[in-house]
Formats: C-alpha cells, sequence, structure tokens
C-alpha cells in the first residue's frame, strides 16, 4: 500500500516538475519575442482543463468582478504570447501581422486540432497542406464560383419565402394579430441555411419546415438520409470528431448521441451510394473550362457542388489515365503517384470535401444571418434603411403584395442590393463568424509588424508607427484574433457602433459604369440609386489585413460569394414582406406599471436583444448562447 503511495506520489513530483521545465523553457522562448506575456501554468488544450473548465465557466462568470476581466487587448495592445506548459500561444491583432501570416501557408500550416475535428469524413481542402492542398483547392473552388450564385439565389428566396409564410402563419396571439409570435426565428434562418447547401451542394431539394421543440423525432435507427446525416455531424461536430462511435450508440447515451452514432455508422455506405448515383445519373462531361469560366451556361451545366466536383476530378483522372497508360506507380484510388503530380481527388478526398461544404458553409451563414435579423429587429432604423433599397428593386417592376412580390432574379437584382450587402459586412465586422483564424509553426518565422512592440505598455504608442519585425520562435501557436481586428479603435471609426453604412459609398453618375459588378468580394456591387460599398482599404483606409471576416491570402474562404449571395436573397426576402420586432415580454417592463410608457418598454425590449448577441462565445462558429430567447414579432407589409 506504502509503496502505492510512494509511487504516486513520485510520479506527481515528476509531471509537476516537468510542467515547471517545460513553462520555463516556454517562458524564454517567448521573452525573446519582446511582447507582452500572459503565463498560465497549465495546458489550456489539456485534457483536464477542459474537463474543468467547461462547468467553472458560469460561476467564474458570475464570481469574478468585472474590472479583474477587461478585454485583455486594451490592456496588453494588439499582440502579444500566451506561455502554458504546453505550446506557446502567439496571439495577434496586428493588421500587418495577420496579413503575413495568412499569406504564407507553407510556413503557417493549420494546427492538428482543426485537421481532427475537419477530417472527420475523409482529408479535404481544409486539413491538408502544401501540394496536396493546391491539388484539392485547383478543383473545389471552381465548383463554388460564379456558376453557381442563381442556383443559391433562387433557392435562398424560396426558402426564405416559406419561412415567412411559416412565422407569418405561427400566429399566437389571441386577439388574432396577423402577427406571429415566436421564438424560432434564429432556428428558422439555420433550415434556411442546410436547406440551401442540401439543394445547391447535393442536388437534394428540401421543403422549408419551421423547426420547432415540439416536433416528433425519428427513432434512433430509423431511415436517414446522406443530408440528414451530414447535417447532424455538422451540428454536434465536436462529439463527432472526439467521441467515438461505439460509446455514440451506447443505449444509455442521449437521443441526440445515438443518432449522431448511427449517422457515423452509415454514412460511408450513404457517401459511396450519392456518388455512384451522381455518376450513374450523368451522361454529360463538363470540361474545367466550362467550369471556370463560371457565368457561361451550357446544356451540360451542372447544377450542384458534388457534380462539379465529381466530373473535374474524374475528368483530371481520365486524362492522366490517358496520358500515363500503365504506370504502375500509381497507388490505386489514392489521387497521389509516386511523382506526387496527380491533379484528381481520391474518393476518400471526395468524400472529406462534401463534408466541408457543410462543415464550413452552414454554422457560418446560418449564425451571420441570425446576429443580422436580430439586430435589425433591435435598430428599427436599420431595418427601414434596408428596407427602403429592398423595394427600389421590388417596385421596380410594377406593383403587388406579399409573396407576389418577388424579387428579381440574381443578375438583375444582387448588384442592386449594396445596403443588404453592407449589412452582412458589419454584421461580420462585429461577430465574425470565425472568430480566431488558427495555424502552427514549426520553425521559427519572422513577419512585419504595424507598429514598434515594447513589452512596456508606455511605449504603445499608435502614433509611433515605425515598422518592424518579429519572429516568432518554433514550435508555437498562432492565433489571429479576428474580432479584436475589427473592433480596433485606432482603425475603425465608433469601431463598436452597429453602422451598416460606414460600408457604403455614393458614387457619382457615369465613373465605373464599365465595371462588370461582380467582383469576387463583392466590393463592386452597386445599386440604382448609385449607392456602392466602399473598398475597405481605400475608402475607410483600413490596412490590408484589418478586415477578415473570410480570412484572406491563398486559404481565403472560397464559399465567400456564395454565403454573400444568400445573405442578400435571404434579407431581401425576409424584409421586403415583413417587418420585425422585439415581443414585448414581462421582463421588459420598466417599474411594471399598468400605464408604462410603450416606447419604454420596446427600449427595453430592443436592449434585450442587443445583450442576446453580446452573450455569445465561438462554439464551432460564434454564436449566441440563447437564440431561442430571441423572440421576434414578425408582420406582414
Ligand atoms: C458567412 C459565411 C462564411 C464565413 C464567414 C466563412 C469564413 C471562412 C473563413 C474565415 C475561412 C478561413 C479559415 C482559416 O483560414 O483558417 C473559411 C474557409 C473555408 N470556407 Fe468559408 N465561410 C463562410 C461560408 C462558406 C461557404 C458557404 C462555404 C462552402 C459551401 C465555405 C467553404 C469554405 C472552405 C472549403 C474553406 C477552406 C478553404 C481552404 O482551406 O483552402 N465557406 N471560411
Amino acid at each position: 500500500m506504502s509503496l502505492i503511495i510512494v509511487g504516486s506520489a513520485l510520479v506527481s513530483f515528476l509531471w509537476a516538475g516537468s510542467q515547471v521545465l517545460f513553462l520555463v523553457r516556454n517562458y524564454n522562448a517567448a521573452k525573446s519575442m519582446g511582447l507582452p506575456l500572459v503565463v498560465v501554468p497549465y495546458d489550456p488544450d489539456g485534457f483536464i482543463f477542459g474537463v474543468v473548465s467547461e462547468p467553472l465557466k458560469p460561476l467564474l462568470r458570475r464570481i469574478l468582478p468585472a474590472s479583474a476581466r477587461p478585454p485583455i487587448y486594451e490592456r496588453l495592445g494588439p499582440a502579444f504570447v500566451i506561455v502554458t506548459t504546453s505550446l506557446n500561444r502567439f496571439v495577434t491583432a496586428d493588421p500587418a501581422m495577420a496579413n503575413a501570416i495568412l499569406a504564407r501557408r507553407r510556413d503557417f500550416v493549420h494546427p492538428d486540432v482543426t485537421t481532427s475535428v475537419m477530417g472527420l469524413l475523409g482529408h479535404n481542402l481544409v486539413t491538408s497542406v502544401d501540394d496536396s492542398w493546391a491539388r484539392q483547392r485547383r478543383i473545389v473552388a471552381p465548383a463554388l464560383n460564379e456558376r453557381i450564385s442563381s442556383g443559391v439565389w433562387a433557392e435562398s428566396k424560396e426558402q426564405a419565402n416559406e419561412l415567412v409564410d411559416a412565422l407569418l402563419s405561427s400566429t399566437t396571439t389571441a386577439t388574432g394579430d396577423p402577427s406571429a409570435s415566436t421564438k424560432e426565428s434564429i432556428t428558422g434562418l439555420r433550415a434556411i441555411a442546410i436547406n440551401v447547401l442540401k439543394r445547391v451542394a447535393y442536388g437534394r431539394p428540401a421543403p422549408y419546415v419551421l423547426p420547432s421543440e415540439s416536433a416528433a423525432k425519428p427513432a434512433p435507427h430509423a431511415d436517414m438520409t446522406y443530408v440528414d446525416a451530414i447535417s447532424l455531424c455538422t451540428e454536434l461536430l465536436l462529439f463527432a470528431a472526439f467521441v467515438p462511435g461505439a460509446i455514440l450508440r451506447l443505449p444509455i447515451m442521449p437521443y441526440s448521441m445515438r443518432r449522431l452514432g448511427i449517422a457515423l455508422e452509415r454514412l460511408p455506405k450513404l457517401t459511396n451510394d450519392l456518388l455512384d448515383n451522381e455518376r450513374r445519373g450523368s451522361g454529360t462531361t463538363l470540361t474545367k473550362k466550362d467550369v471556370n469560366l463560371g457565368s457561361v451556361a451550357t446544356p451540360a451545366a451542372p447544377d450542384t457542388i458534388i457534380r462539379t466536383l465529381v466530373r473535374l476530378s474524374d475528368e483530371a483522372k481520365e486524362q492522366e489515365n490517358n496520358c500515363d497508360q500503365g504506370n504502375q506507380t500509381k497507388e490505386p484510388d489514392s489521387g497521389t503517384v509516386g511523382s506526387g503530380k496527380s491533379q484528381y481527388l481520391s474518393e476518400d478526398e471526395i468524400a472529406g470535401n462534401l463534408f466541408i461544404f457543410t462543415a464550413a458553409g452552414f454554422d457560418t451563414t446560418a449564425n451571420t444571418l441570425g446576429f443580422a435579423v436580430t439586430l435589425l429587429a433591435a435598430h428599427p432604423q436599420w431595418q427601414a434603411w434596408v428596407q427602403a433599397e429592398i423595394d427600389a428593386v421590388l417596385y421596380a417592376g410594377g406593383g403587388g403584395t406579399g409573396k407576389e412580390l418577388q424579387l428579381p432574379d440574381y443578375a438583375e437584382a444582387f448588384p442592386r442590393l449594396p445596403r443588404c450587402l453592407a449589412l452582412m459586412f458589419e454584421v461580420l465586422r462585429l461577430f465574425p463568424a470565425v472568430t480566431m483564424l488558427m495555424r502552427s509553426t514549426s520553425t521559427p518565422q519572422t513577419i512585419p509588424c504595424s507598429r514598434a512592440y515594447s513589452t512596456s505598455s508606455s511605449d504603445n504608442d499608435d502614433d509611433n508607427a515605425e515598422l518592424s519585425t518579429i519572429t516568432i520562435p518554433a514550435p508555437c501557436a498562432v492565433y489571429i484574433n479576428t474580432m479584436a481586428l475589427h473592433a480596433s479603435s485606432s482603425a475603425w471609426d465608433d469601431a463598436s457602433e452597429f453602422n451598416p453604412a460606414r460600408w457604403i459609398q455614393r458614387i457619382s453618375t457615369g465613373s465605373n459604369d464599365d465595371d462588370d459588378g461582380s467582383d469576387n468580394d463583392g466590393s463592386r456591387v452597386k445599386a440604382v440609386n448609385e449607392e456602392v460599398i466602399v473598398d475597405h482599404s481605400a475608402v475607410l483606409g483600413i490596412p490590408r489585413g484589418g478586415f477578415l471576416p473570410w480570412s484572406s491570402g491563398p486559404r481565403k474562404c472560397p464559399g465567400q460569394k456564395m454565403s454573400q449571395v444568400e445573405f442578400v436573397a435571404v434579407i431581401a426576402t425576409l424584409f421586403g414582406r415583413c417587418n420585425t420586432e422585439p415581443e414585448i415580454t414581462g421582463g421588459d417592463a420598466l417599474g411594471g406599471g399598468a400605464e408604462e410608457d410603450m416606447e419604454k418598454r420596446m427600449q427595453a425590449a430592443r436592449q434585450r436583444l442587443l445583450d442576446l448577441t453580446q452573450d455569445s462565445q465561438p462554439l464551432f462558429t460564434l454564436a449566441m448562447n440563447n437564440p431561442r430567447d430571441v423572440r421576434l414579432r414578425w408582420t406582414p407589409r
């Protein structure tokens, strides 16, 4: 017995000693960077901290005085190092550093954690590096190009119209008021985002159903489609990535976990069936040129992302086989050959990339729509501002009401709705879906800084903007904090203010009329009333690397345009047909008297919505903690 106690004490002592040594080693390495340091004597990515910190979070939030947790960037400046017992974390909200890090994809690679989570169903764009990444990107990015915009627009419009119908018909007021008082607005938007992907990515149209907590659930073992399974994995991604399927399927597990376990078990077969179906169903061959042309529609044009992906990959494989017949160095179906020059995707990579469209495209777009609708309900002046533009587009073709007033097609409508796009930019500025762009280094890297840095806070003076460099010792985890970049008061005027109009510029008639209006970052989107989205670097003076909702550099989001088209179509449909405002609940009464001033209660309800947007945290992407508390009243216009 005493031997066990002595043994355990010795192991604990050795472990604690090793942690101290790691901490000292990391501290010395971090000190050489000359940046402010924060020392945490544990491993924030470790199992023990993960288990202990989660349940303690609400308690710490309550007991710590507000003064003990001021925004760290105010105290330390835009770049600092967190010294830990495992890897040092270099955290930056410096535009020049961010720009340099994102430009160098070979020096700064995605960390292992991203790879394990996103590689759940096979290698893909997000999990790969170097030549493998370049090969996949060449095939995957064209599958998301301008060619799909019309389909995204049409499907988003249809889904949003159905959401409006559902919201307006779910009247709950006893007076028969034709308004819907609902807590399902945010979940309703999530349903749109997944349904658009079902149609555009996988070619599986889905009728709109307003999600409801009380809806009957299928048995855990009931049939599921590929898209059902993939949506479930995306919703519960961390469980899917880290909890073994056999444990998820145990009868004692909660319903959602069991269903997830079944989904994981069935996905390989569901994926094979989907791909077989795709190959059997398509008799025409799409060339790379067709796809790259994007806007050129041909009768053989694919209208889904999966079709493009499979065709481009199969085509590359066929070409290679023709050129390289009999080459025995090829590993069957691996997508790589001995020389490493293959251009096609392996079956595993096709499966992985199909998953990544949902994993990368669903939560990001859904949460951005959720924040936007909540903010418009809290800011009626901005709702009216957006509606003025939508009305100009809707009524351009004549009269009508409700659903009869259809938005024109993508090509006609999208360029005329810059305010809707400005709304998206402003929402993503304040609530970036990806709050931390994570990278890691395995060799020391030198990068430029926007300003001179010093550990002494008195030297942190922006006016003294001499350019210098820092060297990041390796190995190191690198975090670019987009939220802090977007909230920097030295870069943005009234940084904390929600002001979509900051993105709009009036142009004089005749200028830029020859522009094609289809710039991929939306910066040329032009309205009939001669308003355009500003170039944030040139006009707002935001330095390169200062606005990164879709990242930048070679690994920037290939779904950027798709998400913009979807966002604008949904917002224009919802707010073309409806007004929304917060539901006034008992909790919004100020003083509670019967003669309570309605406007004051409405103000309190709006503030409650704003508080809900602030009460958010990055789960998979940034999301409100209590989306069902966003209770909105929708009324037809
Ligand atoms: C509002 C919507 C969206 C936002 C804010 C967003 C944001 C981002 C960001 C910040 C990255 C880079 C992450 C990094 O560098 O670590 C990224 C990558 C990616 N996104 Fe998006 N995204 C959105 C929508 C979409 C959509 C709709 C799709 C596709 C259907 C998509 C597919 C991808 C893919 C495949 C990557 C990986 C690119 C690579 O590593 O080469 N995204 N996205």
